[in-house]
């Protein structure tokens, strides 16, 4: 049985590895954001701007147990799903947990472009966006390093560096 958790902060490529890694495996992939979005009909910034973060991160949570019901999945939570509650606990306890590291540099360079679907990032100009991601890393980094296993995504920008990167997870897991 296989039950994989991504994780790792906005824009390091959960979504992206995710959705590649489970269709080389052959197996679902469930982004725990798009499931909350399909179950509620609402967007994640729809949900946040109505509940604010704390409902959010409550949904979040109840979310993630009922995705983790799955048997052979490839789970990809949002960035903050680690860092609330006891849910890094819960994702060791039933699955493998892999935190996708990703450099400030190249997260910026990510989200600069892709923040508008990010609640948290919304009108943030490039030097506040920089500081904020280096300020959140440190603050996250104790819940993320919690993962069983570490793996680099600095490099997913075409479909040949994703193709490498699934082989390089695939190893990296032993399956
Ligand atoms: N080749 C690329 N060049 C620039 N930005 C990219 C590229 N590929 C993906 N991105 C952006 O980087 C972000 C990371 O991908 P995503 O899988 O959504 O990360 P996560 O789910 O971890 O937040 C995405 O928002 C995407 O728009
Ligand atoms: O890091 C966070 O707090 C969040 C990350 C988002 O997911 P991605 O990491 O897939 O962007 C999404 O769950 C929400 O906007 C909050
Ligand atoms: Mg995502």
């Amino acid at each position: 049985m296989v039950r994989i958790f991504l994780t790792g902060y906005m824009g390091a490529g959960k979504t992206t590895l995710g959705k590649a890694f489970a269709r080389k495996m052959n197996v679902p992939f469930v982004d725990l954001d798009w499931y909350i979005e399909e179950r509620f009909h609402k967007t994640v910034g729809e949900l946040f701007t109505e509940r604010g973060e704390t409902g959010f991160r409550e949904l979040e949570r109840n979310m993630l147990h009922e995705v983790a019901e799955f048997e052979n999945v490839v789970i990809s939570t949002g960035g903050g799903a680690p860092c609330f509650f006891d849910n890094m606990e819960f994702m060791n306890r039933v699955g493998k947990t892999v935190f996708l590291d990703v450099h400030p540099d190249v997260l910026f360079r990510r989200l600069r472009i892709a923040k508008q679907q990010r609640p948290i990032l919304q009108g943030k100009e490039d030097d506040e966006l920089k500081a904020f991601i280096i300020r959140a890393l440190e603050q996250r980094a104790p819940f993320y390093t919690q993962a069983q296993y570490i793996f680099n995504a600095d490099e997913l920008e075409d479909r040949w560096q994703i193709e490498t990167a699934v082989q390089r997870l695939q190893e990296l897991l032993g399956l």
